[in-house]
């Protein structure tokens, strides 16, 4: 009887695995085989035929988790994260894929610094690393980036973002999905129309008043996105919104839906979780752009993403060192980690709806990145690029675990639902056991 490898050269041959009894989403506990980068065989009882046995049961297999929005920090602040660190936390938190955004330094706004992050996001070889290339020079927002050459380029970059800045120009925004649509490509836009947030520390309402904080207002971020849907309708381009975060925001998205235009967006774990009731703390860790919003908001942003308004969970991981965050409130950068905990606080939020999980964290994010290979259910000749989640496991998050090389996780502390057991790379462990393969 032949053996069951991961194929390719026999001398080099990588082990096959046999993934026994596991619950795959809207189906009976199942055995999986892994071999030759696919899911070679799906069905009960399979025979081992020497591939390594990996218990599953009592996990559920989702198709491996896609990330359309990380920051890697490389180049530039390796201090904070590098592509390998940052690919190994999203390995742990069940990621096969994840764009990286282009605010590093330098910019990711050429085809050299895209394929750079790319070529590193293959040597560590934990994840697929796929960079989102600047849509403008150095994201000043005066003149587009290359975006041709970037998506000519080894990276193919079909995501543009200058996230952390809103391109707030609407000339320089109609040309940028103006010359998108050439090759299919998307404008991520971070919402915040930078006039109305001038000197903003946090959610503008009853607690930025009480705290005596300069706010930013949902309408900075509501207008943009307003503006935005109806240049994208009159170009007939694709606009994703980034980190969308108010309930009026919402309201904006239905209303673009329903008139067809091509808009998908974005909520992050945290906006799903937290308040701005946090700031109250003045701990800095909660200081994130665009800012905590009110239990109104959360609620919305829930039954948004329930109902398919908004498209896809991402966990915009925004490392920042220790001087950047332990520092006052006022002079804090803004952003959290996200990677390694995202899963856990949307089973928190949404329970166990596996397959609106797998949809809104695999399924649609790979459509929209047009990562082929992943987002797809385990089935014979699939890519086997999957993650093996144990539901009935609650943890409780210590920033001192994390695999980023950042602390600046806001869950500290809480004990939080589920635990990644296993995650595969094209039929390769980057995760066994919970625990980091390389
Ligand atoms: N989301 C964040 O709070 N921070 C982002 C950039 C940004 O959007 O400001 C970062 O790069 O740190």
């Amino acid at each position: 009887m032949t053996e069951y490898t991961a194929g390719g050269d026999p001398g080099a041959a990588k082990p096959a695995y046999l993934i026994r009894g596991v619950r795959v989403v809207g189906a009976a506990p199942t055995d999986l085989l892994l071999a030759g980068g696919v899911v070679a065989e799906v069905g009960r009882d399979l025979a081992a035929r020497g591939a390594r046995v990996v218990d599953g049961d009592g996990l559920v297999a989702l198709p491996g988790l896609v990330d359309l929005h990380t920051h890697l920090r490389e180049p530039g602040r390796e201090d904070a994260e590098t592509v390998e660190s940052g690919s190994r936390a999203a390995a742990l938190g069940g990621y096969t894929a994840v764009c990286a955004m282009a605010n590093t330094s330098p910019v990711a706004d050429t085809a050299g610094v895209v394929e750079q992050v790319w070529r590193l996001g293959r040597e560590a070889g934990l994840v697929d690393v796929q960079p989102i290339g600047a849509v403008t020079v150095g994201l000043a927002g005066e003149r587009l980036a290359e975006l041709g050459a970037m998506a000519d380029s080894a990276a193919r970059v079909r995501i543009f973002s200058d996230d952390g800045h809103c391109v707030a120009d609407p000339k320089l925004m109609r040309r940028a999905l103006e010359y998108v649509k050439a090759f299919d490509g998307v404008i991520a836009q971070h919402a915040e129309e930078p006039r109305l947030t001038e000197g903003a520390q946090m959610h503008e309402g009853e607690v930025s008043t009480r705290l005596g904080l300069t706010g930013w207002p949902a309408v900075a971020e509501e207008a943009i996105i307003a503006r935005d849907v109806l240049l994208a309708e009159h170009v007939g381009s694709r606009l994703h919104v980034c980190h969308l975060s108010t309930a009026g925001s919402v309201e904006v998205l239905r209303h673009a839906k329903k008139r067809g235009v091509r808009v998908t967006a974005e909520v992050t774990p945290h906006h799903l979780l937290l308040t701005d009731e946090r700031a109250a703390s003045y701990d800095p860790v909660f200081k994130v752009n665009p800012p905590l919003r009110t239990s109104a908001d959360v609620s919305a942003l829930r039954e948004a993403l329930v109902e398919g308004i908004i498209d896809i969970v991402a966990t915009d991981h925004a490392p920042h060192a220790l001087e950047d965050k332990e520092c006052e409130w006022a002079y804090a950068r803004p952003g959290m980690l996200g990677l390694e905990t995202a899963l856990s606080v949307l089973l928190d939020v949404l329970g166990e709806r596996w397959d609106l999980i797998a949809e809104r964290m695999s399924r649609t994010p790979a459509r929209i990145a047009g990562l082929v290979e992943h987002g797809r259910n385990p089935a014979p000749g699939v890519p086997a690029n999957l993650t093996l989640v144990d539901p009935a496991a609650r943890r409780t998050v210590d920033p001192s675990e994390q695999a980023s090389r950042s602390r600046n996780t806001p869950y500290a502390g809480l004990t939080l639902p589920g635990r990644i057991v296993a995650t595969f790379l094209r039929g390769e462990p980057t995760v066994l056991d919970g625990k980091a393969v390389k």
